[in-house]
């Protein structure tokens, strides 16, 4: 079977029957010597993304401005880059003005961490001007150049040096240590909404009792909101037994350590998107109801398959009982129904038979009594006798 890096190397090939300089870059040469698996993979080239789109049949422009178009073949994407060196980054973010420039190095020279500015050619020879193959093998993260430039340009690079830390278990390199420690201020200035991302990372990593322990020794979480304001917060996520590691949802967790907190407060000063606000609010909302209840029906019934693992995993952390996912996923599926969509009556049903009330809250209201209902066994799953049910719920409720 066809791998990524074989399609990878087929774009090489056509660039370089072209006349073009290509080569795979940055994390998925890392990846490889890692032996870790590469799901993504980018090219660099010394032609400009006009000689790249006429190569190829299938290009999205999406960062020409950059020097960067997405190259689709056999159903993968590609982004393929121009060398270039880049300027300066005003904003945090683009560089200013890019340059495109025709040798590899230059190139290389602008990237992060000697680790990620390595390339590897069609025949796969891996050109490594700043040892980052050495510091590979020694676990070490260092900054490519002049590291002060470096966190300069692109104060996100002092977090990706401390999720790289967390993910992979390396020690940072001290000079660079020392320039991020020089630099952490300017962590203020980026987007939140980058940051949160990098955070992600590092604390659902493998190593992230390491990562955190590098980060607070930095003097991180003294720029990030929420946690600056309070200290015991990061204290606390420490001492904590909770592996970290896949907890996608580790913010709620750190919401029930911190009770002065509530949910919102991260939600609003991490800018979460509205899908995660919906994920969180909902595991907020079952664990809540388990605090009160236990092990219900109605609480087995609010989880699916996706959920159950990390809601066990948050309720042995925040309460300290082990739940088995396995157990409440049978508990589960032997309720009369898995979800709304298997019940026997849906909102056109009820709005014919109740053609005498207006449009309203009403409907939404009476779906999830009936569900919980249905849900309890205390009404067969049967569109007779839900339809039943409702006519003497609404008379007596007239009555
Ligand atoms: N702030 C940044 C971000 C990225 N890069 C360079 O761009 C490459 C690709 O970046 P990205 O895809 O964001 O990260 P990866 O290193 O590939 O790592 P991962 O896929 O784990 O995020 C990096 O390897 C690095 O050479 C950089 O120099 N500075």
């Amino acid at each position: 079977m066809q791998t990524i890096d074989d399609v990878a190397k087929k774009i090489i090939a056509t660039l370089n029957e072209a006349g073009f300089q290509a080569y795979i870059v940055g994390g998925a040469v890392r990846d490889k010597l890692l032996n870790k698996p590469v799901n993504d993979i980018d090219l660099a080239t010394d032609a400009t993304p006009t000689e790249v789109t006429a190569l190829f049949e299938h290009v999205i422009p999406v960062g020409i401005e950059h020097g960067t178009v997405i190259v689709r073949a056999d159903h993968l994407s590609f982004e393929v880059t121009t060398f270039r060196e880049e300027a300066g980054y005003s904003d945090f973010r683009h560089p200013d003005e890019v340059s495109y420039v025709t040798d590899l190095t230059t190139d290389l020279s602008r990237r992060d961490f000697t680790m990620n500015a390595m390339a590897e050619n069609k025949q796969g020879t891996i050109i490594d001007p700043f040892d980052g193959k050495a510091d590979l093998q020694a676990r070490l993260i260092r900054a490519v150049g002049e590291p002060l430039e470096r966190f300069q340009e692109d104060p996100l690079r002092i977090l990706r040096a401390l999720r790289f830390a967390s993910q992979l278990g390396f020690m940072i390199e001290t000079n660079t240590y020392e320039a991020m420690q020089t630099r952490l201020p300017l962590i203020t200035a980026l987007a939140i909404e980058r940051v949160r991302v990098e955070l992600d990372k590092l604390i659902q990593a493998e190593n992230c009792r390491m990562g955190l322990h590098q980060a607070e020794a930095l003097g991180l979480f003294d720029y990030l909101p929420v946690f600056k304001d309070s200290p015991s917060l990061i204290m606390k996520v420490r001492a904590s037994e909770c592996p970290f590691n896949g907890l996608t949802d580790w913010f709620v967790y750190l919401a029930y350590l911190e009770k002065q907190f509530d949910l919102s407060t991260f939600i609003k000063a991490y800018k979460l998107s509205n899908k995660d606000k919906q994920v969180m609010n909902d595991l907020d909302d079952t664990l809540m109801f388990y605090q009160s209840t236990g092990v219900s029906d109605r609480l087995v019934y609010q989880l699916d398959k996706a959920s159950i693992h990390r809601f066990c995993v948050l309720v042995f952390h925040i309460f300290g009982e082990n739940l088995s996912p396995d157990d409440l996923l049978d508990q589960k599926q032997a309720l009369p129904i898995q979800s709304r969509q298997e019940l026997a009556v849906d909102g056109h049903d009820l709005r014919r038979l109740l053609t005498d009330k207006a449009p309203g809250p009403w409907l939404r209201e009476l779906i999830e009594v009936i569900e919980q209902n249905v849900v309890s066994g205390s009404l067969p799953n049967k569109k007779r006798a839900i339809e039943e049910w409702v006519k003497w719920y609404y008379q007596s409720e007239n009555a």
